[in-house]
């Protein structure tokens, strides 16, 4: 019996941006199926080169990205933008449509889905967010909060293999940001995410790595990273005044 590829393997992975300044330097991360992993790093490490890669917005230089097996390059495009559900800082970037509703349909019915299908797709979707009852409402009469959760839904209306989520605490107040992490822990998906938030981390994955410097420096458990004092001296990693790693259960 062969096991499934895993959601993402990247391999070697360099890349130069074309005024030269190189921002990735051979990275390797292997993501398996269902994974939580955190992405940290210091400012100007590399992570946004790196998840601009995971959907093709930038081609390699060198070295290569797979999606569940199926390598990042110009052929496979529209079905690794299917796969990859990239969720932005700013919701205001992903949300365009008079309502809701038209919003989290956009992306299933430019893949050519119709009627009740898309409807129950759209459903779905937003219920898996606690959205279900904003469906007919303009996108910008809903709060941050509110429009950072419909565009989850945008996304998880794709289907998609990995959601990746760039900061998704910024902004939120502590409700907001505490029921965000109990729809993504309840999500059935593989989540890569982007944070400075290093207790959101904590909370939501059991995995962090560090990219520092285009390289992935560290790879290993939230908590014992989080822990390891000269590692977050030497990247630049901060907890909040007076938090103890220790202190919080590490989820599973
Ligand atoms: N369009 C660009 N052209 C040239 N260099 C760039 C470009 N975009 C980013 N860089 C450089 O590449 C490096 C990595 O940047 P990147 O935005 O990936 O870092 P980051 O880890 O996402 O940082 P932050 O935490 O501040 O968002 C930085 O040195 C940055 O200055």
């Amino acid at each position: 019996m062969t096991s499934a590829p895993p959601s993402l393997q990247v391999s070697g992975l360099a890349y130069a941006y074309p005024d030269g300044h190189q921002a990735l330097f051979g990275v390797e991360l292997t993501v398996a199926r269902g994974e939580r992993v955190a992405l940290l790093g210091p400012n100007g490490a590399g992570k946004t080169t790196l998840v601009l890669h995971l959907n093709g917005i930038l081609e390699a230089g060198a070295g290569s990205v797979t999606v569940a097996g199926l390598p990042v390059a110009k052929p496979n495009l529209a079905e690794i933008r299917r796969r990859v559900g990239i969720v932005f800082q700013d919701p205001d970037d992903q949300l365009f449509m008079p309502t809701v509703r038209e919003d989290v349909a956009f992306g299933p019915a430019a893949a050519g889905m119709r009627g009740a299908e898309l409807a129950e797709r759209v459903h779905r979707a937003l219920d898996r967010v606690g959205m279900a009852e904003f469906a007919d409402r303009p996108p910008h009469h809903l709060s941050f909060g509110q429009r950072r959760r419909v565009a989850v839904a945008t996304v998880l209306a794709m289907e998609p293999e990995i959601l990746v989520l760039d900061e998704p605490s910024s902004n939120l107040d502590p409700a907001s940001r505490r029921e965000l992490a109990d729809i993504l822990r309840s999500l059935d998906v593989t989540v890569l995410m982007v944070t400075h938030d290093l207790p959101y981390a904590l909370e939501l994955c059991p995995r962090s790595v560090v990219l520092s410097g285009g390289v992935i420096a560290a790879d290993g458990g939230t908590q014992d990273l989080l822990c390891d004092q000269e590692l977050m001296r030497e990247h630049r990693l901060e907890l909040p005044f007076g938090f103890d790693p220790r202190s919080v259960t590490a989820p599973v």
